[in-house]
């Protein structure tokens, strides 16, 4: 789906890692960790074309982007937008209806499908300012449900969030890597990486490593780089 050809992350023009270089495979389901500050936000950035690489670049493999689903860290959302559950996650659909088309009933299906399946079903009219945390998150995965990307970002997406919803939202991700979705989040629970994750990039000053989450976790060396799609890295400047 992507690869990163020497790519180097930051802001504008400074670096703030070493370069990457692997690839996210189609239908892939990987987490992104690593200590804080080592760049996880970043890359999850650069892949949605937020933030443009320092160094190297990405290739996707179809001639053009895939559509991307990206959901930020939760500080970075704006609760205080005057619209309801049900718009929110109806905004999934733009992609397909355009942003000024009426959503038809075929949409409305979807949405209360998506709704129904992160246990919202009761609140589509409820303002989003009125959603605990949880709740907020959930009409956010709704959404995701809807939208249909190849290609979802997910930066830290339990933060806060109580063990039941946590776990509602686990098995959206994997309905959605089932579905032949790529999915690529940052985590810092290495128990829930192990469990949920196949594939895992873990980001550190020194060195960065890619592979099957059992390996990375444990710290074991991969034995083949070609099946790992993972490469080691000279340090930059
Ligand atoms: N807008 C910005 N301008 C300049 N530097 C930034 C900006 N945002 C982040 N950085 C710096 O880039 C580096 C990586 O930040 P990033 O948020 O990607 O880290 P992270 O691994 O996601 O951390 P955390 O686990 O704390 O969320 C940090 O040193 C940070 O201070």
């Amino acid at each position: 789906m992507i690869t990163l050809n020497n790519l180097v992350l930051g802001y504008q023009g400074q670096r703030i890692s070493r370069p990457l270089n692997g690839t996210f495979e189609t239908g892939s389901l990987t987490a992104i960790i690593g200590a804080n500050g080592t760049g996880k936000s970043t890359l999850l950035k650069t892949l949605a074309g937020l933030l443009p690489p320092v160094a190297g670049n990405l290739a996707f493999a179809a001639a053009r982007p895939p559509r991307i689903a990206y959901l930020p860290q939760q500080s970075e959302l704006d609760r205080q937008f005057p619209v309801n559950v049900f718009d929110v996650v109806s905004m999934g659909c733009w992609p397909a209806t355009g942003l000024l088309r009426r959503i038809g009933g075929t949409d409305k299906a979807l949405i209360h499908h998506a709704l129904q399946r992160v246990g919202l079903e009761d609140m589509p009219t409820r303002p989003i300012d009125a959603l605990s945390g949880g709740q907020f998150q959930r009409m956010l995965f709704a959404r995701l449900l809807v939208q249909q990307a190849p290609l979802v970002l997910l930066d830290e997406p339990f933060t806060g969030i109580d063990r039941q919803t946590c776990d509602l939202l686990l098995e959206v991700i994997g309905q959605l890597h089932r579905a032949g979705q790529t999915i690529i989040v940052v985590l810092h629970d290495h128990g829930q990486v192990a469990r949920h994750f196949p594939q895992t990039l873990l980001l550190t000053p020194e060195q960065n490593r890619w592979g099957p989450s059992a390996d990375i976790l444990s710290h074991r060396t991969p034995q083949s780089e070609s099946c790992f799609c993972f490469q080691s890295f000279d340090r930059v400047g």
